[in-house]
Order: C-alpha cells, then structure tokens, then sequence
C-alpha cells in the first residue's frame, strides 16, 4: 500500500563492482520524518549506498524505487534520480560567489519566492555566511563549503536529504550551526541520511542506524542500541564488582 509519506525503497539489493561484493540489504525503507545514522567503516560502501539511494548507480542485483512523492511525467515515473538530494563530502559548487550559489536553485522550485528569499536570509545567517556572500565558492574553506551546500539544502527544504560525512571538514563551531540546521530540517519533517564512520555531534539527532557491517547492511532503531550498550556497560561494571 502507497502512503502520502515520501520515501525511498531498496528490496533484496546487493551490490558489486565486478568481482569486488560490497554489500546486500534485505530491505532499507529511506522516508520522511525519520534521521538514520549510516555507520560503517572506510571502504565498506556508505558513499555507494548513497549513490544507490540517490539514483547515480543501479544495484548489481534487486530493486530501489520510490513512492509518495507525488505524479512525475511517465518518461521519469519509475526514476529515483533527483527524488533525494544528495550532499558530497566535498560539496559541488557552482561557479560564482556565495550568494549566487545560495539563490541559484530557487529558480526551480515551486514555493513562494517572497518566501524562499525570506528563508534565504535566515539561512545566511543560521550558516554565518554573510560576509562571504560576495566571495567565490571556489575560494572557500571546506569547511565553508559544507555549511554553504547544507544552506543551501536547508532553503530548498527536500523531502530527503542525503549527507555524506558532512563533519569531516568542520571544526566544532562549524558543526554546531549545521546540527542547528539539521535539527530544523528533522523537525520540519525531512528524512536524512547521515554518514559518518564515528559517532560525532550531528549523529545525535539520529533516531535509527543502518550498520553496513561484514557485507551486509543492518537496521536498528538508535534507542535499542542505546540500551545494548547500556546493557554492555552495566554488565562490565557487575563483573568488576563481582571479580573485585
Ligand atoms: N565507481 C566505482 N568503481 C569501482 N569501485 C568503486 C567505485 N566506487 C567506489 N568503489 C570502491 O567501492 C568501495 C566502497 O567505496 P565507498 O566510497 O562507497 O566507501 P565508503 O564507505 O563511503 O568509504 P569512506 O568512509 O572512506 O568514505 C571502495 O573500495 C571503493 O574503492
């Protein structure tokens, strides 16, 4: 049955680069309302999953389609591509200054533009970018390169929103007004897909986990992973009692 939320499906998927087998997943439900932390380590295919999520690659084997995202013309119905946005650890950017970069999308979004320049002018400000407003987006740190692109997605307000190690160029200041950002998009309902090896301060909005882990991708929700844990260290702590 097809709901009015938008979401992302992959069924029975796996996942090849010629002989090399990176991963396969039973079944990942992507969707609005929900902010899942993509673990993993280096190599292991979060990147790729994104990819696949995003409608750049086609799995080697299974199916990924999408539903409640509304009628699209019948030469792209059953596409995926340009459903969710995807960021790139290392942003691409337009050439031309920061603002241009910023305003650029707009023209191709539906919304009321006295609302979308309204909502560009908050997000100058949520990004701290308003003195480099005139600057190339070439001349940038990483750093503001990725609180520029997350600006940017944070205006265009996307049903789903893909993240790619958005923290890996970032130092905490930087971190802190993109979780302010994320935690706005959460609340405004949009689905996110954080990657990140690590556990950092964004990873904290996360309410589930998909663990790609020995070629396989798992799921969970975060607070059962919480309570392992917690489970883990209580269990640690009574054998240190018992032994001691
Ligand atoms: N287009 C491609 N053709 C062949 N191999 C590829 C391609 N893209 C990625 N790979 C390989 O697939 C593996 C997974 O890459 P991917 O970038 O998805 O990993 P990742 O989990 O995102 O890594 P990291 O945490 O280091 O960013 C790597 O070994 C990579 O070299």
């Amino acid at each position: 049955m097809t709901t009015n939320t938008a979401k992302i499906i992959a069924k029975d998927i796996d996942m090849r680069f010629e002989d090399k087998h990176l991963f396969s997943a039973t079944k990942l439900v992507f969707e609005q309302n929900r902010v899942i932390h993509l673990q993993g380590d280096n190599g292991c295919g979060k990147t790729t999953l994104m990819k696949l999520l995003a409608g750049f690659y086609q799995p080697t084997k299974g199916a990924i389609y999408a539903e409640g995202f509304g009628v699209a013309p019948w030469w792209r119905s059953k596409s995926i591509t340009g459903k969710a946005l995807y960021l790139h650890q290392h942003p691409y950017l337009f050439e031309g200054n920061v603002l241009y970069n910023l305003t650029y999308p707009l023209r191709f979004l539906t919304a009321d533009k006295e609302q979308l320049k309204a909502r560009t002018e908050q997000a100058i400000d949520k990004a701290q970018l308003r003195h480099l407003l005139t600057q190339a987006a070439s001349s940038l740190s990483g750093g503001e390169k990725q609180r520029l692109a997350i600006a940017r997605a944070w205006i265009i307000q996307p049903k789903l929103l893909m993240l790619d190690e958005p923290t890996s160029n970032m130092d905490k200041h930087s971190q802190h007004l993109v979780l302010q950002m994320i935690t706005d998009l959460k609340q405004q309902g949009t689905g996110m897909l954080i990657s990140s090896h690590q556990t950092c301060m964004l990873t904290k909005v996360c309410d589930y986990a998909w663990l790609v882990n020995d070629k396989t991708i798992t799921t969970d929700n975060v607070s059962t992973l919480k309570e392992v844990e917690q489970t883990q260290v209580e269990l640690s702590a009574s054998l240190h009692v018992s032994v001691g």
